[in-house]
Formats: structure tokens, sequence, C-alpha cells
């Protein structure tokens, strides 16, 4: 029987535990988790492959996604369910701690995750161990089946085990990918390189299209022939929090590129600029949850989080 036609999304899901001036809150995320709900919060049918612990905060994660209308296909995990705390002192960037089962996730590729993958019009990657040698060979083999392929290697510090490693299993997958986004910190940490010269390489590998984010500077895309570099877009009220920002923009091109794969340089700029659209309206509500600009419409945002 055919499979209902659902975008794929391979990676992480966890509970954020932010720590600040302010106390301690709970979040459900995880890139991929992120990417998935953004997805589906853009109208795209999406299906999530992680790991979930049989406990609390998993439920907490697994009910999450239903509210959102993500199909959960999951993983077992042996040490539970994967936690993020994130401790922000004021001005400073956000320092992360993993607990054990972030660092020792495992995604198993079954009768199902094959079955979702074969059928996805798209496949996105977040936050995979690429550092594993076996799980990359196992993840390259599961996503052979897949048409199009998006990857977000976000390794985090916290998480990377093997850094050498690490660009070896990503470089593997990324070689035949669509789509590739990466970002300044990406290749502060696992390259020693600038973002420019990371894109360039990523080209080189016969990446499709590679998105650079760059924070509050904007994003850029390079794609075939197309080079196009866009300033964040401006909005009402002010930046609350931005976490997630960069999953709501691969989620908005990754559902744009399924709606037909842009082919000149204007094409990939109304792609971008839609993207800088949801990021800036992602960054005005705190949470990493996408929010559509047109949908912050009725919210006073001079108010937010003030
Ligand atoms: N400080 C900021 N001010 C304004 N926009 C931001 C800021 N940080 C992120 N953004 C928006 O979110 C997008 C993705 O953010 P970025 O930090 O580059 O992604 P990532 O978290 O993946 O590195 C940016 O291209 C921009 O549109
Ligand atoms: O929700 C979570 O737990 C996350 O992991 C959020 C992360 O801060 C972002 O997913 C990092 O990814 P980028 O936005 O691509 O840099």
């Amino acid at each position: 029987m055919a499979a209902e036609s659902r975008v794929v999304v391979i990676g992480d899901a966890l509970i954020d535990e932010l720590r600040d001036d302010s106390g301690v809150r709970e979040f459900v995320g995880g890139a991929a988790l992120n990417v998935a709900v953004g997805l589906s919060r853009l109208g795209v049918p999406t299906s999530l492959i992680a790991m979930i612990g049989d406990d609390e905060p998993g439920e907490r994660i697994r009910g999450f996604l239903a509210d959102y209308g993500v199909e959960l296909i999951a993983s077992a995990s042996p040490h539970g369910t994967s936690r993020a705390v994130s401790t922000r002192s004021a001005g400073g960037e956000p320092t992360y701690v993993f607990n054990t089962a972030a660092q020792q996730r495992r995604v198993v590729y079954g009768a199902a995750e094959r079955a979702a993958i074969a059928a996805a019009p798209l496949v996105a990657i977040s936050c995979v161990p690429f550092d594993d040698r076996a799980q990359t060979d196992e993840l390259i083999d599961a996503v052979a089946a897949a048409s199009v392929v998006a990857i977000d290697p976000n390794p985090r510090a916290g998480m990377l085990h093997d850094r050498d490693e690490f660009v070896r299993g990503f470089e593997r997958a990324a070689a035949g990918a669509t789509l590739v986004k990466v970002g300044d910190d990406d290749a502060e940490l696992l390259y020693g390189i600038s973002l420019d010269a990371l894109t360039d390489r990523l080209v080189g590998l016969g990446v499709g299209a590679v998105l650079a984010t760059r924070g509050s500077a904007g994003a850029r895309i390079v794609a075939g022939g197309a080079d196009v570099s866009l300033p964040v877009s401006a909005l009402p009220g002010r930046i609350v929090d931005t976490m997630g920002a960069g999953d709501a923009v691969l989620a908005s091109v990754a559902a744009s590129v399924i709606e037909g794969r842009p082919e000149s340089g204007d094409a990939w700029r109304a792609v971008l600029q839609r993207a800088m659209d949801v990021a800036a309206a992602t960054c005005r509500v705190e949470g990493a949850l996408l929010r559509l600009p047109e949908s912050l419409g009725g919210i006073d945002l001079d108010r937010i989080g003030t």
C-alpha cells in the first residue's frame, strides 16, 4: 500500500532545560524535532525519526508532536529521554550540557523507518552523530532510497566526540545532498575556517544548494549559478530568543524546495526571503517554535518579552 507522502526528518528530540536569572523552564526541543514541527506548521505533512525514552519527558515529547500533527517513528532509548541544560547569563552566549542519552543517541532503521524514507518527497537530517562511523553507514544506507536529502550537521560542542570523524561522516552524507545548511559556528567548530570557505568547500563536494546562515547578518544560498545573500527581515518588535531560528530557516527552505525546485537566482531569492521572514517572526517569541510572520499580526510585538 502506498504510504501517505510525508516529509521525513531524522535526528534529535529532547527536553531543553533553560536556566537563567528568572529561574528554570523546560521546552520540548531538539534541532530535528524543531525542523519537523516547523514543517508541519508550514503545512507540510511530516514524520520524525528520533530516539525517545520510555519515561515522563518522553511522554511530553510524544504529546507535543501529536499536538503539532507530526508522526513519530521512535527508536527506543536505553538511557531515557535526551536532555540539554542551557545556562544563560545576562548578555552571554548560552552554555549547553547534554545528558548521556543525548550523547549516545542512536536511531534504528527498521521497516517503518525505511518505508517512510522511501515514500518521502524530502528527507531532512539534523544533529545526528556523524562521528559514529557505524551509525553514519546505517544512515547513508537508509537514505539511499530518498529522492531529496537536506542536511544540517549541527555538531553541538557538548555532543561531539571526534571532530575529524564527524567531518568525514558529514561530508560522505553531504556529497550527494540537495540542500546543506551550515552556520558560522559549524564552520568554526568542525573546520576552524570561515563560513564562506566552508560554503566553497561544500559546493566543491557537489552539494546542490548550500544554505549559509549568519545570525544577525542574514543568510546566503549558493546553488548552481545562483549566489544570493539577504539581510535579516525587519518586523515590528525586538529579538527575544534566537533558539531554533536556524531550524526555522531550514524548515522554510525545505518546504519551498518541495513545492518546486528553484531554477533561477530570482527563485532562490524568493525562497530565502520567505525563510528570513519566518526566522524574524520566530526570533520575536520565546522558544524554538517556528512562527509565521502573518500570524504575528494580532500580537502587539512591541510588548512581547519586555
Ligand atoms: N541576533 C539576531 N538578530 C536578528 N535575526 C537573527 C538573529 N539571530 C538569528 N537571526 C535570524 O535567524 C536566522 C538563522 O539564525 P542563525 O543563528 O544564523 O542560525 P543557526 O542557529 O542555525 O546558526 C538568521 O539568518 C536570521 O534571519
Ligand atoms: O531546541 C533545541 O534543543 C535545540 O537543539 C535548538 C538548538 O539551539 C538549535 O537547534 C541549534 O540549531 P540551529 O538553529 O541550526 O543552530
